[in-house]
């Protein structure tokens, strides 16, 4: 077999990963495009595709990038040197859920196992990513990282704002997980759900139910069972101000004593 066809073989049996990065970043405030903000000098997408092209498991990287800035952020992974991985970039849509689904319309139809990972999720540890491939590789057809919750939570009546919300009750903490990425799907019913998703939405039935907010969710909706491995607390996603300070603690104290 020639050397060229025996390496796309290997890179077939790796898992491909997407990461929708084509979000603005409301929650976070003003500025630019939240995967293009800076941690520690870094974008976050750079910080989220490095931790991805750390595993092992991972052959190929497609980004979701906000549509138009394709060329800017193809530059920008460029300028930063990504480890030999296989990095592409494609447009993202105007939902998370769309994003994913142009990310993986991008990957070769012979890939088996794909991750989907936040670009704000700069900070997941490689044993996370390489957790989550090798479950999907064991069997499992959706992977979840997750951890426990440290606060009590409650299920309340939504209202307006500046009104007292009524609480309806009080999940056993002990049943319920805080759920990160990467995700990791076989490829087919990652394919499948998107495709479900994306008819319902084209034809809405009065009584449809709420968007999900993973892609866990959509395996979930459709009957697909979902299952857990342990995620790690600096997997946390930046959303708001305050985990950009956290984050930066985090990569300073990993700088300081890894050579991160
Ligand atoms: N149209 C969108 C919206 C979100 N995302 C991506 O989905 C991930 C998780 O979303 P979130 O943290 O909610 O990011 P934003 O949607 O950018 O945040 P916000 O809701 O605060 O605007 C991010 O990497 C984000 O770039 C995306 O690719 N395409
Ligand atoms: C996918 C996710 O990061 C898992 O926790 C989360 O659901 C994204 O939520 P958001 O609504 O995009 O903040």
């Amino acid at each position: 077999m020639a050397t060229k066809e025996r390496n796309l073989n290997a890179t077939a049996q790796l898992a491909a990963a997407v990461v929708p990065a084509a979000g603005r970043g409301e929650r976070l405030g003003p500025g630019a495009p939240k995967a293009l903000r800076e941690l520690g000098g870094v974008p976050l997408l750079v910080h989220a595709v490095r931790a991805l092209a750390r595993s092992r498991a991972i052959g190929l990287v497609v980004v979701a990038a906000p549509a138009g800035g394709e060329a800017e952020v193809a530059a920008l992974l460029d300028s930063h040197g990504l480890d030999g991985k296989d990095v592409r970039v494609v447009a993202g849509g105007a939902t998370r859920q769309e994003s994913v689904r142009l990310g993986l319309a991008a990957i070769p139809a012979d890939v088996e196992v794909v991750l989907v990972h936040d670009a704000a999720r700069p900070l997941v540890p490689v044993e996370v990513v390489d957790a989550v491939a090798a479950a999907v590789r064991a069997g499992a057809e959706a992977v979840v990282p997750a951890v426990p919750l440290a606060d009590t939570v409650k299920r309340v009546e939504p209202q307006p704002a500046g009104r007292p919300e009524p609480v309806l009750d009080t999940p056993d903490r002990a049943t319920l997980r805080a759920v990160q990425t990467p995700q990791g799907f076989r490829r087919d019913t990652l394919h499948e759900v998107h495709l479900k998703a994306l008819a319902e939405e084209s034809a809405p039935e009065p009584d449809a139910l709420p968007p999900v907010t993973d892609d866990a969710g959509l395996v979930e909706r459709y009957g697909g069972r979902v299952v857990v491995v342990p995620g790690h607390e600096e997997a946390f996603k930046v959303t708001r101000p305050l985990d950009l300070v956290l984050a930066e603690a985090v990569l300073a104290r990993r700088r300081a004593t890894d050579g991160y």
